[in-house]
């Protein structure tokens, strides 16, 4: 994850004044989408890196956090009708560094997908690109069969809902926990302060950080965050009444944390997907990039592993550490012996 990008995505939410109060929230003006794209060319940029509130329905309990049974066979992944992401034979450079060199592959609805592979191979890049943040210079996206044109666009929301949970969280630094997770529900929702306030709470719990709620970012440690950013992308609005398939895309999201902080979020991450129903309350699809064995073996059914600016090698989570693809193979064991030279 590259902190420039990050720092745009933090601009595209600056504290406006009045803002600190959110028991004020209707006797001023939050910017609309509109605003936040004359003010800072980055409507787009809005829309992907942090969800706004979803329906959820009685079904989703929060303290639910046991994991489904994974995926056992290969077939679903071959069935293309379900397709709500495709990149096709994507390129992408900065300057002089080739880093995706016809990149293809498929998310299809109800998958749990992660993308490994060595540092600085694109992991993250992918992720922007399937969001919507960064354009291929060369190949396709496709979002629910619709070939995307540049950047995110609201056509294309219509259609599905793409979050991305950044891998430096990306909070406001100005505005405390309950109001950095509240953030979409106190601007879009009908629910009363009180009740925003007693979600967040909720979520902050489920996520660890019961009693957090009136601290800023700076009195956070890392893996603190990273947690808040995940509560802001689960946090749900009971009141809605829209339901859209989506897609949430986690940047690392178990790095810096203890492991049983990561098994936290791994079972979390499991616990609000749908596996494939059109469930309220729960996301359609998500994909991981991690480097943590606890997380691929917990929180992904399906691995992408990114070598050389492409796909080298997909399989079931239970392949990874069985395959005799010496690259693969040499990168699950971490072994200094192998193809790989560092
Ligand atoms: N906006 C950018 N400008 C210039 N170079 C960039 C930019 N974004 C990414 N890169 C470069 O592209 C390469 C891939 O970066 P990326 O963050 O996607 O890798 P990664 O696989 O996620 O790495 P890691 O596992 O270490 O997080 C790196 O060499 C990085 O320096």
């Amino acid at each position: 994850m590259q902190a420039a990008i990050v720092s745009t995505a933090n601009s595209a939410f600056p504290p406006f004044p009045g803002f600190r109060s959110f028991s004020q929230r209707r006797r001023f003006s939050l910017p609309t989408r509109k605003m936040w794209s004359s003010s800072f060319g980055a409507r787009r940029i809005v829309c992907a890196c942090s969800l706004p509130p979803r329906k959820w329905g009685d079904d989703i309990e929060i303290n639910d956090l046991s994991v489904p049974e994974h995926s056992s066979s290969g077939r679903e992944f071959e069935d293309d009708s379900n397709v709500l992401i495709e990149c096709r034979d994507v390129h992408k450079s900065f300057g002089e560094k080739r880093i995706l060199k016809g990149l293809s592959f498929k998310i299809r609805h109800g998958e749990a997908v992660g993308i490994i592979g060595p540092s600085g191979s694109g992991k993250s890049t992918v992720l922007k690109i399937m969001a919507g943040l960064l354009a291929p210079d060369k190949g396709e996206v496709f979002i629910c069969g619709r070939k995307r044109q540049g950047l995110i666009s609201d056509e294309e929301m219509s259609s599905l809902r793409i979050g991305l949970v950044f891998q430096s969280a990306a909070l406001f630094d100005s505005l405390t926990v309950r109001e950095n997770v509240g953030f979409h529900l106190y601007e879009k929702s009908s629910m009363s302060d009180d009740q925003i306030a007693e979600l967040v709470s909720n979520i902050l719990a489920a996520v660890g950080l019961k009693g957090a709620e009136d601290q800023l970012p700076s009195q956070l440690s890392g893996g603190m965050k990273k947690r808040v950013a995940l509560a802001r992308a689960i946090i749900f609005d009971p009141t809605a009444d829209t339901i859209e398939p989506e897609v949430i895309l986690y940047d690392e999201p178990t790095a810096g944390l203890d492991p049983i902080a990561s098994t936290v979020i791994e079972d979390l991450i499991r616990s609000i997907h749908s596996k494939g129903e059109r469930k309220l309350g729960k996301i359609a699809s998500y994909v991981v990039v991690t480097h943590q064995h606890s997380t691929i073996r917990r929180a992904v059914d399906r691995l992408l592993f990114l070598f050389d600016g492409r796909i080298l090698w997909q399989g079931l989570t239970d392949e990874f550490i069985t395959t005799t693809e010496p690259i693969v193979r040499q990168f699950a064991s971490g072994s200094l012996d192998g193809p790989i030279r560092y």
